[in-house]
């Protein structure tokens, strides 16, 4: 696949990163149809940040913080880094600033998110608590089309993890998180690829 083909992506980041590792590592495959061309952090001491340069991959930092209550003015200066680097499609990978209406309608379609439950299960933060206090037998994680309703953008895709006895939420985190890493690489190359397409509120596959 040549680079005329693959989509050009930024992945967005807070923290530390794994899901971006094993998405830049995924992405390393010649038929892999989107290339990771960026990493931004809205932290930038984000420990991701580093592995990403190190992996050979350009990174971005946009502070969130001096921008105070102006969200729109701290989205814009994203807006502005992901323009300038041509990107086509944004992925967020534990990317901790919830979007505003302004941005997630000028990435519509093309804005995907990773989410550490089995949506509409869970939604906001903490979820693995929220299923060890819920009594579930079963938790996951889940990728979706990211709208401007807080976790409520139609699901492109999902993994499940049994809930054992005596877990805490390290052990099931962990083990959530063992999913995502498979799971994320695999959602991000249907959207792409554009077998996976937001239609309204629903993914239609092609
Ligand atoms: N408009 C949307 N924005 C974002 C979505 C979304 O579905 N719609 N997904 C999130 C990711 N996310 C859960 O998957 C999430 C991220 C952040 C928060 C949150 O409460 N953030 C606080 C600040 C927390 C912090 O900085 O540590 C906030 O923004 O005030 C909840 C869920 C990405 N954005
Ligand atoms: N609400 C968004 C959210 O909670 N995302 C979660 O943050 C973690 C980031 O880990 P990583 O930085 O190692 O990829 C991941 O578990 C991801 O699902």
């Amino acid at each position: 696949m040549t680079s005329a083909t693959r989509k050009r992506s930024a992945i967005l980041i807070s923290g530390r990163g794994s899901n971006m590792i094993s998405l830049i590592a995924a992405a390393k495959a010649a038929d892999f149809p989107a290339e990771i061309a960026l990493v931004l952090s809205n932290l930038p001491d984000a420990g991701g940040l580093a592995r990403a340069a190190e992996a050979g991959i350009a990174i971005a930092a946009v502070d969130h913080r001096p921008f105070g209550r102006d969200r729109e003015a701290f989205e814009r200066a994203m807006d502005e880094v992901l323009r300038v680097n041509q990107i086509e499609l944004v992925v967020l990978a534990g990317f901790m600033r919830v979007l505003t209406p302004w941005f997630v309608t000028r990435w519509q379609g093309r804005l995907i998110n990773i989410h550490p439950s089995l949506l509409p299960l869970f939604r906001g933060t903490h979820t693995h608590r929220q299923a060890l206090d819920a009594g579930v037998g079963e938790h996951g994680c889940s990728v979706h089309f990211v709208v401007p309703e807080l976790d409520a953008g139609p699901v492109i895709a999902q993994a499940k993890v049994p809930v054992l006895p005596g877990d805490d939420e390290d052990a099931l985190s962990a083990r959530v998180l063992e999913q995502e890493h498979k799971l994320y690489p695999l959602a991000l190359a249907e959207v792409a690829s554009g077998r996976a397409v937001l239609a309204g509120d629903a993914v239609i596959r092609r």
